[in-house]
């Protein structure tokens, strides 16, 4: 791993990309050092999922820079994808196999041959129960493999995670068990970026949250004191007419 200068592990500076004559992002900056979490909330269309694209190498900025843990996803996309535990909506893990035996799988994909001491201690530290550890994964409800999904991403001690809507379809007992997991990870050091909708659960775990409207971030919140953030005030920022028009 190369780290960014100032120890940012996630860096978009004034991106521009665009899918034809649609304009996506349009001057898009963000930073995410290590140890922080940061929350991308927008709208339907808004760019969350091209943002994500982008940072995993999926998608070339028009113009801008690009950089995860040092290096550029577009033209650096294995190293770059190296240093991502990437957790999507709906986690692609293998039915047909138990938690551990995905986690042993994926984890070999990767790379990474862990004893298995260390997959136990990684789902103890997910909370997942002990009895699913052995449980053929076509019975886990989202948040259970949420948690695979989790301890995979712990065990391959990246410095980056990407979160895309974790807390959709989640009850609030799993988001905030899920939530209590991702500060775990962010105080082991890494560098959490999620997109959501889900402004609760953003005020919950974000440090500083990012207000993406039209492919640009139109308002920063940054947590402040015991109560973190002023949920009414973000609630109306996020429903509020377009400022970016
Ligand atoms: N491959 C593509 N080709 C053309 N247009 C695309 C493509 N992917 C996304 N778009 C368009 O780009 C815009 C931004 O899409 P994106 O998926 O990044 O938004 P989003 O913020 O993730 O939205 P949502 O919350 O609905 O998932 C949308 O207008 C979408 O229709």
């Amino acid at each position: 791993m190369s780290l960014t200068a100032n120890g940012q592990r996630i860096v978009v500076n004034d991106v521009h990309l665009s899918y034809g004559s649609h304009a996506v992002l349009r001057g898009l900056t963000l930073h995410v050092a290590a140890g922080e979490i940061y929350a991308l909330l927008g709208g339907n269309g808004a760019g969350k999922s091209t943002t994500m694209s982008a940072l995993l190498g999926f998608v070339r900025p028009d113009a801008g820079t690009v950089e995860v843990a040092g290096y550029n996803p577009a033209t650096q996309a294995d190293q770059a994808r190296a240093q991502i535990a990437y957790v999507p909506e709906n986690v692609a893990l293998y039915d047909h196999l138990t938690a551990r035996e995905n986690a042993a799988y994926l984890l070999a994909l990767a790379g990474r041959r862990p004893e298995p001491q260390a997959i136990d201690a990684a789902f103890e530290a997910t909370g997942l129960q002990e009895a699913a550890w052995d449980k053929r994964l076509g019975g886990f409800s989202k948040g259970m493999r949420q948690k695979v999904a989790i301890a995979i991403a712990l065990l391959r001690e990246v410095p980056v995670l990407l979160l895309d809507e974790p807390s959709s379809g989640l009850d609030p007992k799993a988001t905030a068990d899920f939530n209590r997991l991702v500060h775990d990870v962010a105080r082991r050091g890494a560098a959490v970026l999620m997109v959501t909708h889900d402004l609760l659960s953003a005020a919950d775990i974000a440090d500083r949250i990012g207000f993406l409207e039209a492919g640009r971030i139109v308002d920063e919140a940054a947590a402040q004191g015991a109560d973190r953030f002023d949920v009414r005030d973000l609630h109306r920022k996020f429903t509020a007419e377009s400022v970016a028009a």
